[in-house]
């Protein structure tokens, strides 16, 4: 098996037919190893949302392949892609999306009653503290801060341990210090302190400070790969973006 959780293999994605058809996407050869938190970056309209979700398996691709955790997307059917989707990858979203009756708990418990199982509560507790929610498991959305309520998001789309956690924009509704708290979840999802087992983590974000907490970020322009950077500073972030936004800007479309 390699060592990427996700890889994306000559992956395109095209909207409309005909003479009205665009190319959001691609050709896009990339891949996410495991154990590492990736920031995806890009102008507005690069195809940021579409890479996450077509590697999340939210929306198929018009061509090429998505190889989440050993498993090939495009050779699922419909109902056995939902199914690995839901036990193998989570998501979030910049918006928490809680259930607004439900407690902290019973939100972190949704993708298990999703996937037909009764939800072990030892399992939704490992989850929320996972995130340090440990004491908020009976509180209801509005009774928690936003920074909180993204962090039971997170607990929610880890609870059915997946290889993949994606997240699109996470801390984009978030003060600077509740943003920062959050980066730090994530991170300690991937580097593991008290040696609970490596998560792989891909994001998206439009800030150079989100993604210098990142290992490594990849660079979109025009829905073609456009570099990379390992070990990012805010600053070499913000140099790239503002490189990428300059007309006749070169985009790469290599392999990362
Ligand atoms: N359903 C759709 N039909 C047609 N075009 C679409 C559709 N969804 C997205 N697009 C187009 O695909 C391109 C990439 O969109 P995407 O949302 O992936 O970009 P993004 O980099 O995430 O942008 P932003 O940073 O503004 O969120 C955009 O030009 C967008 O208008």
């Amino acid at each position: 098996m390699s060592d990427d959780a996700v890889r994306l293999e000559a992956l395109t994605k095209r909207y409309g037919s005909g003479r009205t058809e665009v190319t959001v996407l691609g050709p896009v050869d990339v891949g996410f190893s495991r154990s590492s938190l990736t920031a995806v970056m890009g102008p507005s309209g690069s195809g940021k949302s579409t890479l996450l979700q077509c590697a999340a398996g939210l929306d198929g691709p018009s061509s090429g392949r998505v190889v989440l955790d050993g498993t090939d997307l495009t050779s699922l059917s419909e109902t056995e892609r939902t199914r690995l989707r839901r036990t193998a990858t989570g998501f979030v979203f910049q918006a928490y999306n809680l259930l607004p009756s439900l407690t902290a708990e019973q939100n972190v418990a949704l993708p298990l009653r999703l996937a037909g199982r009764r939800p072990p509560r030892a399992e939704v507790r490992r989850a929320l503290e996972q995130v340090g929610l440990a004491d908020r498991a009976g509180s209801r959305p509005h009774h928690l801060s936003g920074g909180q309520q993204q962090r039971v998001a997170v607990a929610r789309a880890l609870v059915t341990r997946p290889a993949v956690l994606f997240a699109d924009e996470p801390t984009g509704a978030l003060d600077l210090t509740t943003g920062r708290e959050l980066l730090h979840v994530l991170r300690d999802l991937v580097h593991s302190p008290g040696g609970r087992k490596p998560g792989t983590v891909v994001m998206v974000t439009h800030d150079p400070q989100v993604a210098a907490f990142a290992d490594r970020v990849v660079f979109l322009a025009d829905g073609l790969l456009a570099g990379e950077l390992r070990s990012p500073t805010p600053q070499a972030v913000a140099e790239r973006m503002t490189a990428l936004g300059r007309p006749g800007a070169e985009t790469a479309g290599a392999r990362c």
